[in-house]
C-alpha cells in the first residue's frame, strides 16, 4: 500500500471550475472519508487521483512518486464508482476474477478462486457466484463491484459511494466489514460518501468538500466539536445543528442575542466585539428539556445553564428517542431527547429548554462563517 497526496488542485470543465485549490494527504493505510453533497466535487477528486481526468493544475502522488503525467493502469489503484462497470454477459465468479486474471496480476488458477471465494463470503455474495449479473439487483449488483476491489493487491482504494444501493441493515453491516478489512490489511483508502454517518463510522479522517473546496480535514472527534466554519457544522448530524441569527452585545461579557429577541445566553470564553453580527450553533442533543417551569439545574461543566422558554410545535417518536420541535420566539430548535421525557407531551404544550452556553458554537455572519474559537478549549490534534 502506499500514501497518496494531492496539492494545490485545479479542475476545470470548460468555464465551470469542478475543484479548487485542492490539496488533501492520505498517509499509508489510512482510511479517509471525502464528505459532500451533490456537485461538490468528490466523484472528480477520485477521478483526478485515479488518472480518469486530468487536473488543471496541481499535482497527484501516490507514495511519494508524482503520478500527475501516469495512465490510469499505471497507477495501481483499485477503484470503484457508483456506476459499477461490470462484464454483464459474464457471472459473477468471472466478473469478480478478471481483475485477477490480468497481466498485471496474474494469479495461479487455485489461488485466484481462493481469493474470489474468500471476498464473495465476506460481502455475502458466495451463493450468486455462477449468477449472471444481469440477474443481480442493484444491492448485490454494487456488492460484487466492491468485490472487484478488494480481490486484487493494489497501492491504494478509490470507493465512490461503493454502499449507496444497499438498504440500512446490509449497509451498516458492509461498513463494519469495510473497517475491519482496511484495519486488517492497512490499506490505503479515499472513499467518497454525501453521508456523514458512513464518513464518521468509517474514517480515521474526513475531508469536507464543498463546492470544489476543502474547507477542513480533521478526525471525526475533531470535526464534530471544532468546525472551523458554519457549513463543516451543518454536514454532520441529524437533526441538523439548530442555527440562529443574532448579534453579540456586552452585558458584562459578551452574550448572544436573537434578532426576534427570543434567545439570549451567555458566550463565556469568546472574545467577541460587542455588535459582531454572528450566528448561533447548538447541536439538537445538547438542548436539554424540562417540563413545565420547574427548577433548572445547573449545566455539567458547573456554569449556569442557558434558559429559553417555549412551546412544543412539532413532535416525533423515534424507537427509543424523540425529535422534539421547539418554538423559542420565532426560532425553530430541534432537540433530541429521550421517549420517556415527551409521554403526554402534545403541540402548544409550554416547555422550557437548557443549554450549557459552553456547548453552543459561534459563527461569524459574514461569508466565511468562520466559527468563533473558545478560549477555554485546547485545540484538538487532526
Ligand atoms: N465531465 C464533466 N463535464 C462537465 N462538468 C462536469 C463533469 N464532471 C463533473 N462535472 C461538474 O463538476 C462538478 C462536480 O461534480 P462531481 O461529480 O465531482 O460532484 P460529486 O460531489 O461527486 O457529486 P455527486 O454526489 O452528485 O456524485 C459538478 O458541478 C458537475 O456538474
Amino acid at each position: 500500500m502506499a500514501g497518496l497526496a494531492l496539492a494545490g488542485i485545479r479542475k476545470d470543465f470548460g468555464r465551470l471550475r469542478a475543484l479548487e485549490e485542492l490539496s488533501l494527504e492520505v498517509a499509508d493505510g489510512e482510511f479517509c472519508c471525502l464528505l459532500g453533497p451533490s456537485g461538490a466535487g468528490k466523484t472528480t477528486t477520485l477521478k483526478v487521483v485515479a488518472g480518469l481526468e486530468e487536473p488543471t493544475e496541481g499535482t497527484v502522488r501516490i507514495g511519494g512518486t508524482d503520478v500527475t503525467d501516469v495512465e490510469p493502469t499505471h497507477r495501481n489503484l483499485a477503484m470503484c464508482f457508483e456506476s459499477y462497470a461490470l462484464y454483464p454477459q459474464q457471472d459473477v465468479f468471472t466478473n469478480l476474477v478478471s481483475p485477477l486474471r490480468s497481466p498485471r496480476h496474474r494469479l495461479p488458477e487455485a489461488a485466484a478462486r481462493r481469493r474470489v471465494e474468500e471476498v464473495a463470503e465476506l460481502l455475502g455474495i458466495d451463493a450468486l457466484l455462477e449468477r449472471s449479473v444481469t440477474q443481480l439487483s442493484n444491492g448485490q449488483r454494487q456488492r460484487v463491484a466492491l468485490g472487484r476491489v478488494l480481490v486484487r493487491p493494489a497501492a491504494a482504494y478509490l470507493l465512490d459511494e461503493p454502499l449507496s444501493h444497499l438498504d440500512a441493515k446490509l449497509r451498516a453491516t458492509m461498513r463494519a466489514e469495510l473497517k475491519a478489512i482496511s484495519r486488517e490489511r492497512g490499506t490505503t483508502t479515499l472513499y467518497v460518501t454525501h453521508d456523514y454517518v458512513e464518513a464518521l463510522s468509517l474514517a480515521d479522517r474526513v475531508g469536507v468538500l464543498d463546492a470544489g473546496r476543502i474547507r477542513q480535514v480533521g478526525t471525526p472527534r475533531h470535526l464534530w466539536e471544532e468546525p472551523v466554519d458554519i457549513v463543516v457544522a451543518r454536514s454532520f448530524g441529524r437533526p441538523a445543528i439548530n442555527v440562529v441569527s443574532g448579534v453579540v452585545a456586552d452585558v458584562a461579557g459578551p452574550r448572544f442575542l436573537a434578532d426576534d429577541g427570543g434567545l439570549d445566553l451567555p458566550l463565556p470564553g469568546r472574545r467577541i466585539r460587542p455588535g459582531t453580527r454572528v450566528q448561533l450553533g447548538i447541536r439538537p442533543r445538547d438542548l436539554t428539556l424540562h417540563r413545565g417551569a420547574g427548577d433548572v439545574p445547573e449545566s455539567a461543566s458547573g456554569s449556569a445553564a442557558a434558559r429559553l422558554e417555549g412551546t412544543v410545535y412539532v413532535l416525533e417518536h423515534l424507537g427509543r428517542q424523540a425529535e422534539l420541535t421547539v418554538r423559542v420566539g420565532s426560532c425553530l430548535l430541534a432537540l433530541v431527547v429521550p421517549r420517556t421525557q415527551v409521554a403526554g407531551l402534545g403541540t402548544d404544550d409550554r416547555v422550557v429548554v437548557t443549554v450549557d452556553p459552553r456547548r453552543v458554537h459561534v459563527f461569524l455572519a459574514d461569508d466565511s462563517g468562520r466559527r468563533v474559537e473558545t478560549t477555554h478549549v485546547t485545540e484538538a490534534a487532526g
